[in-house]
């Protein structure tokens, strides 16, 4: 699904955001990104996105080889791929419904079928009494889960959050984590940013870590067990 060699990349300024990780991401993974802030997370999620191009290597996602994708092709990987931010990005003046409708329109999706999908995918988010509020009438929580049902609105194969859970207290960043867990378990791959080391979840999961633009390990767990959240050491952990 995802496969990156030696991707690199360098801003104007001669900092390498990300340089050379190779990496392989399997169809349906659910997979932690992981590494201290400046560690090149985000670059290498926008690089994958299609937000940024490489300066160097290769990557190819969803089967284009986005080292030879022209910039007038970057939409097809960018509906192939959905991003969630930590802090949301909805649109401040519209309501939650409008928010997910303006990306439904700028795809051509037929009329009669925006509204069902809307509907479906707050429901997903169980946001859906909340349709036709706007963004600041919303707890962070809710503003985040309404992120996920626009970022996940067309289906993409791979779900991308960046630290989507950075603004939110230890209980709602779990309820996110569970929602993330589920959208994986309907077969979407799932990349979750964060520098956030204690966080463990409750079934198989892989742990990518970026240090300096580098990918140092790169781990697989089978653990399963259910998550619990011990306030005392602020860390969550398997029983
Ligand atoms: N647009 C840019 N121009 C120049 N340098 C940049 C740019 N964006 C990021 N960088 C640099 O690239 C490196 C990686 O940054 P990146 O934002 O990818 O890290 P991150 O792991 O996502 O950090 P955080 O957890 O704080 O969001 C850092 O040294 C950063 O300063």
């Amino acid at each position: 699904m995802i496969e990156c060699m030696n991707a690199t990349k360098i801003y104007q300024n001669g900092v390498a955001g990300v340089k050379d990780v190779s990496l392989s991401i399997r169809e349906g993974e659910f997979l932690y990104l992981l590494g201290s802030s400046g560690s090149g997370k985000s670059t290498l999620i926008n690089l994958l996105s299609c937000q940024e191009t490489l300066s160097k290597g290769k990557a190819i996602v969803c089967g284009y080889d986005l080292s030879k994708l022209k910039k007038k092709d970057f939409y097809k990987v960018r509906r192939e791929i959905g991003v969630v931010y930590q802090n949301y990005k909805l649109l401040p003046n519209k309501t939650i419904y409008e928010n997910i409708a303006f990306i439904l329109e700028s795809t051509d999706t037929p009329l009669d079928e925006i509204d069902s999908k809307i509907r479906r995918a707050l429901t997903m988010v169980e946001i859906a009494h909340k349709a036709d509020y706007y963004p600041h009438e919303l707890s962070g929580g809710e503003q985040q889960r309404a992120a996920i049902a626009r970022a996940f609105i067309n289906n993409p194969r791979v779900l991308i959050a960046d630290e989507p859970t950075g603004n939110l207290d230890p209980r709602t960043s779990m309820e996110i984590f569970r929602l993330l867990h589920r959208i994986n378990k309907s077969g979407t791959t799932v990349i979750l940013a964060t520098h956030d080391q204690k966080v463990i979840m409750n079934f198989q999961y892989r742990i990518l870590t970026l240090d300096k633009g580098q990918l140092i390990s790169d781990q697989e767990q089978k653990e399963r067990g259910s998550l619990q959240y011990d306030f005392r050491k602020k860390a969550y952990y398997i029983v």
